[in-house]
């Protein structure tokens, strides 16, 4: 099958709780501009391609939430809610089930709380899947970098490292594949999922926009780079 017959998936998670966050609510339903934070994430996969199939996974005890908020804020974006698991890991094969076993394509799984994700880096990283059976968005360090070991630190070369971001996409029968593995706690992400089935990583450029909601002040971030969307819409996106 050639690469432009291929289908493109996304699985969306969003089945945390959000708990460095420390909000009332799991970060992924905060408000940023005004929506709430899945409302963005979805509507960037939306708008890259109308036609993909988008999976979104919530916990159980979320799941009325979202419902409500969808009606709350007139959000008929289609997509189909899954259930999520303890773990991302978890959450990830809960959504992989969803998709039909017999089909081929690339699945992009993403961080349901990096609302701000580009057509740029969603192209590069379906293209590089479509090429080479995985790709995984990740940037450079901007700090110096230190090993701790012990009570001692080293300085090491940063340049021999990257910051790994989401989507990492894959050739959809390779991740369920790699998933079928017993988890491991060493499973960050599904590109450490994928390399343990003995697969390469190929790495896309990713972007220091797209960071991933994980503490307070990232909100603040949020809010600025959504204000100057609105300032200069037709604006590329931020560069590193
Ligand atoms: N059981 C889980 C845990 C995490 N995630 C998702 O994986 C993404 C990245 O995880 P992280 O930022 O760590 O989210 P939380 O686990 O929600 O946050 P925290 O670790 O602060 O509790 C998030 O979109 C999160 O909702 C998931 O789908 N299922
Ligand atoms: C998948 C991920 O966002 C890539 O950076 C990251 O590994 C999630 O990590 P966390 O420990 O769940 O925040």
């Amino acid at each position: 099958m050639s690469s432009s017959e291929l289908k493109k998936y996304a699985i969306i998670v969003a089945g945390g709780s959000g708990s460095r966050m420390q909000a009332a609510q799991p970060k992924q339903f905060l408000p940023i501009g005004g929506e709430p934070v899945l409302m963005h994430t979805l509507r960037r996969f939306h708008a890259f391609d109308p036609t993909m199939p988008l999976v979104l996974v919530l916990p159980q005890a979320e799941v009325k939430t979202w419902q409500g908020l969808c009606g709350d804020y007139s959000f008929t974006l289609p997509h189909q809610v899954v259930v999520g698991g303890t773990s991302r890991f978890q959450s990830v094969k809960n959504g992989l089930a969803a998709l039909d076993q017999e089909q081929d394509g690339v699945v992009a799984v993403h961080d349901g709380v990096r609302p701000f994700v580009d057509n740029a880096i969603l192209q590069a990283a379906y293209n590089k899947a479509f090429a080479q059976g995985t790709a995984v968005v990740a940037v450079s360090l901007k700090d110096s970098i230190r090993r701790v070991r012990g009570g001692s630190s080293k300085a090491v070369d940063r340049s021999a490292y990257r910051l790994v971001q989401t989507p990492q996409c894959f050739r959809l029968p390779l991740l369920r594949r790699a998933y079928a593995q017993p988890e491991s706690p060493l499973f960050t992400d599904d590109a450490s999922v994928v390399e343990r089935f003995g697969h390469k990583i190929h790495l896309v450029e990713g972007s220091f926009k797209n960071i991933k909601l994980t503490t307070p002040e990232d909100l603040l971030l949020a809010e600025a780079f959504l204000q100057q969307e609105k300032n200069q819409p037709s604006a590329e996106p931020l560069k590193k």
